[in-house]
């Protein structure tokens, strides 16, 4: 099939490249000339283990980029990947889609027969029906369900797996209308169901909205539970983790997203958490479980740097920060526990020491106003210090031994439950 795929960031490059790894003909359009112009040149525009790869096999053949909205009309399918950003009060910023929607809805305005447009992008319910289709409407001159036809298929593909993640799918959901909306949908992913064991929901397009959300809010729910009863564990000297361990037995609760620690960050959970807060607030609802979980992970950056206030001031003395990046395996900083902990930590006085193996340059470039030393090397970090706090989980901080003697005082905060402790460190988890 020939397919477009409206945005080429994380979802919308990892999308093309794999449908054109699935045997379908791929286009990219995208606003961002330095994006079309690496995806021609066989280079992905962003870091994924194996997409630069995928990238490279398909580009000049059956996948291209292209910054012309008119190539739309000559595919089957066009799929939004586009940004779904926060107000400032959290509610979900729609402006990206409907300009995309607008540029789309003027291309198709000359194409003769069907095409169906199908949001990839996470938007609160009636999203589609009442903003996306009505913004293709006015530039297109056509009516959704005659002229075009709309759909929504939620992503759940997370960073630093991406790829392995889309072509591996648990399940895949086509939210529609009519039943040829389905049809093209099961066409475009039937290599992928063939291939994977996923299950296909099809649904209505506010259903195919909300599972998104649900998704998102249970997990991230589920981590500030675990968190809630892991600061009850650590008032009663208990190993949160010996707890989890337990409780995942019970195959009703599950062994997984029970890492207790610092909480949630990145592009997706406090955003996507807030937003369907704001679209129910709107709505007349308060749902307090999921504004509960959004509390407890504000708290816990603070719950770490008490727990360092119990044992030493840090006021004009260097602290080392073991990780920058949101969670392990990317470079990606938004939102990342870093912020909060560093800005609590210079609140302190201290002079901060970051380490991380691959996030500090995104860092620096994310958040100019934090002004903190880098570091080459975790080694590097803890020379000096006065205490180390480790903020991502990873695996390189968990073979971290001798490193430890150079620091001024051995004094080791672990907000991520990966440091192994050693003799001669005093060691304090947050929840264990
Ligand atoms: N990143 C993830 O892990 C993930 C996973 C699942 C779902 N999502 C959702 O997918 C959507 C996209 O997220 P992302 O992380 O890929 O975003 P992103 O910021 O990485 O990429 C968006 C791309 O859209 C382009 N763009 C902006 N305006 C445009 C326009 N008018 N026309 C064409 N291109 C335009 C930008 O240049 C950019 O390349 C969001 O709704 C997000 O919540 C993200
Ligand atoms: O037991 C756990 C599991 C995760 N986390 C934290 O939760 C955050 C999110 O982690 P993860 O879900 O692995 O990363 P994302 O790439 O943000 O992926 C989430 O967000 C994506 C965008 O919506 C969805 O597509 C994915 O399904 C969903 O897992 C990170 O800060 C982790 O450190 C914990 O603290 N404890």
């Amino acid at each position: 099939m020939h397919v477009s795929i409206v945005g080429s960031g994380y979802v919308g490059t990892t999308v093309a490249a794999c449908l054109a790894e699935l045997g379908h003909d791929v286009t990219n359009v995208d606003i961002d000339e330095d994006i079309v112009a690496a995806i021609n040149d066989g280079e992905s525009p962003i870091h994924e283990p194996g997409l630069a790869d995928l990238v490279a096999e398909h580009a000049g053949d059956t996948l291209r980029a292209t910054t012309d909205y008119d190539a739309v009309r000559e595919t089957d399918v066009t799929f939004l990947a586009l940004p779904t950003p926060s107000e400032d009060d959290g509610a979900i910023d729609l402006a990206y889609m409907e300009a995309g929607a607008a540029s789309l809805g003027e291309a198709l305005a000359d194409k003769d027969g069907d095409h169906l447009v199908v949001v990839k992008s996470t938007v609160v319910p009636g999203s589609t029906e009442e903003v996306i289709a009505p913004a293709i409407e006015e530039t297109s001159g056509k009516t959704a369900g005659e002229g075009f036809h709309v759909a929504m298929n939620p992503e759940f593909l997370r960073m630093g797996t991406a790829v392995e993640d889309f072509l591996d799918p648990q399940k895949i959901v086509f939210g529609a209308r009519e039943a040829a909306a389905y049809d093209t949908l099961g066409e475009v992913f039937e290599p992928l169901v063939a291939e994977s064991d996923a299950a296909v929901v099809e649904t209505g397009i506010r259903e195919a909205e909300m599972i998104k959300y649900a998704n998102n809010g249970f997990l991230a729910s589920k981590v500030s539970l675990i968190n809630d009863i892991g600061n009850i564990c650590k008032e009663f000297d208990v190993d949160a983790y010996e707890v989890a361990d337990a409780i995942a037995l019970d195959d009703r609760i599950g062994g997984k997203f029970l890492r207790s620690g610092l909480g949630w960050g990145g592009s997706c959970f406090p955003k996507d958490t807030n937003a369907i807060i704001a679209a129910a607030r709107d709505a007349g609802y308060e749902p307090p479980v999921l504004e509960a979980a959004v509390e407890v992970n504000d708290l816990q950056p603070e719950r770490l740097l008490s727990l360092l206030d119990e044992r030493t001031d840090v006021a004009g003395e260097r602290v080392a920060v073991l990780g920058l990046s949101f969670k392990p395996g990317t470079d990606d900083v938004r939102k990342t526990r870093a912020v909060p902990v560093i800005e609590g930590l210079q609140e302190r006085g201290a002079d901060v020491v970051a380490y991380d193996p691959v996030a500090a340059e995104s860092f620096d470039d994310s958040y100019p106003d934090i002004e903190i030393e880098y570091a080459d090397s975790a080694a590097e970090a803890l020379e000096g210090a006065r205490a180390a706090v480790a903020v991502t989980d990873w695996d390189e901080f968990a073979a971290l031994d001798s490193e430890f003697d150079a620091m001024a005082t051995p004094l080791v905060l672990d907000g991520r439950h990966i440091v192994e402790r050693r003799e001669g460190v005093e060691y304090v988890g947050l929840t264990w």
